[in-house]
């Protein structure tokens, strides 16, 4: 420290006393990389629970080594559940606390009993790290309330529309496509009017629980609209996809709630489609609600299958070849595809097998 700050403001030879102390100090402080200081500096850069987790096991285990670290949480009701390493039948276990909130349970476990001086050392890595980590579990909290819906409980539409672009990737990548189902309650605005609007609330909720409960675990379901459901169903085909958009409505009829002006029940209409290959989210998701829209129109309480898409197949012809032709290099979606393959053609590699004219798709044109 400088031996009197105020000095560095005043004019003569006690201001460069004074900011040669300073420079000592600030070269002092970039040199120190004792642990706590140097933990304290890797745990400001990130609020990813999990990297936060990696950072603290490796500057742990540089001063006591242990086998394993379990870092287990609750967060928005999800459970949070991280593993570093593995075996060790003895341990040492945290909840972490600060400022009376709970953030976790941290353990340790090791072949060999954790010392009293170790686990004096743990505790004050603890202390130095608790502030990231109460960060990022509130960092995380804010996260996935973003992503849920506050009615039901269940992910929203922002999640949904994230979930669908990640669906079309993996189909496109890999060709294993999927279903999606849209399920929209019937007259849902004249049970809100009759029965008012908190028992329109119990139904949705009884909704989301009637959808979960006939959808496997590896289906998703969202609530993408007021009483419009979404549902995300992996590994399946036209058939199997019908059964369940009518299992879920046949479990929707099954609800029935008490309410002060009678019991109440709802129907649902629904429209599902297969993602076709090279198709884009928002094409696919066009498709299915055309299809819920038809289901409304022929008199609810139905499921409408959605319409083949169009020129998808050729455009995921198309995509396998640009991957085979360094001169057709990006580009995503079939839409997308055939501007590049429209601007990138004139340049192509001159391999008919993989881009030469006999190959060119009847709709693709020059650009
Ligand atoms: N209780 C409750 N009602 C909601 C919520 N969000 C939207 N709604 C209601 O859902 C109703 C939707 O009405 P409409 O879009 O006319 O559709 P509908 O009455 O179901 O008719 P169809 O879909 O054509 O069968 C409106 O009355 C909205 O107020 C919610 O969070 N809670």
């Amino acid at each position: 420290m400088p031996s009197n700050p105020t000095s560095l403001t005043s004019p003569g030879p006690e201001r460069a006393q004074a900011l040669a102390d300073l420079e000592r100090l600030s070269l002092q402080w970039q040199r120190d990389d004792d642990i706590f200081t140097r933990l304290c500096r890797r745990m400001t850069t990130t609020l990813d629970l999990q990297e936060l987790m990696a950072i603290f096991a490796e500057e742990l285990a540089s001063v006591v080594p242990f086998d394993r670290l379990s870092y287990q949480h609750t967060v928005e009701d999800q459970p949070v559940d991280i593993q570093i390493g593995q075996g060790g039948n003895h341990r040492c276990e945290y909840g972490l606390n600060l400022g009376g909130e709970h953030f976790g349970v941290l353990t340790l476990y090791r072949r060999l009993r954790f010392a009293k001086q170790e686990q004096t050392v743990i505790e004050q890595m603890l202390g130095t790290a608790i502030n990231s980590i109460r960060n990022a579990c509130r960092y995380d909290a804010m996260w996935r309330a973003s992503l849920t819906d506050v009615v039901t409980g269940i992910p929203n539409k922002r999640a949904f529309e994230d979930a669908l672009e990640r669906e079309v990737s993996l189909g496109n990548r890999h060709g294993d496509l999927c279903g999606l189902i849209l399920c929209d309650l019937d007259r849902f605005k004249s049970v809100n009017d009759r029965y008012g609007h908190m028992t329109g609330d119990r139904i949705l909720r009884a909704t989301a629980l009637a959808i979960q409960g006939a959808t496997r675990s590896t289906d998703t379901v969202y609530r993408i609209g007021g009483e419009e459901f979404g549902i995300i169903l992996p590994h399946i085909g036209d058939r199997e996809c019908i059964l369940v958009a009518d299992r879920i409505r046949n479990a929707i009829t099954q609800i029935r709630l008490d309410s002060d002006s009678g019991p109440v029940s709802v129907t649902a209409s629904a429209g599902f489609g297969i993602q076709a290959r090279g198709e884009s989210a928002a094409a696919w998701f066009k498709r299915a609600d055309e299809a819920l829209y038809r289901a409304k129109a022929d008199g609810r309480d139905c499921t409408r299958q959605a319409e083949p898409a169009q020129n998808t197949d050729i455009a995921f012809i198309d995509a396998r070849r640009r991957n085979d032709c360094p001169h057709i290099a990006h580009g995503s979606g079939a839409q997308e595809l055939r501007t590049t393959y429209a601007l990138f053609r004139p340049t192509a590699c001159g391999d008919s097998s993989v881009c030469g004219p006999d190959a060119s798709p009847p709709f693709l044109q020059p650009a």
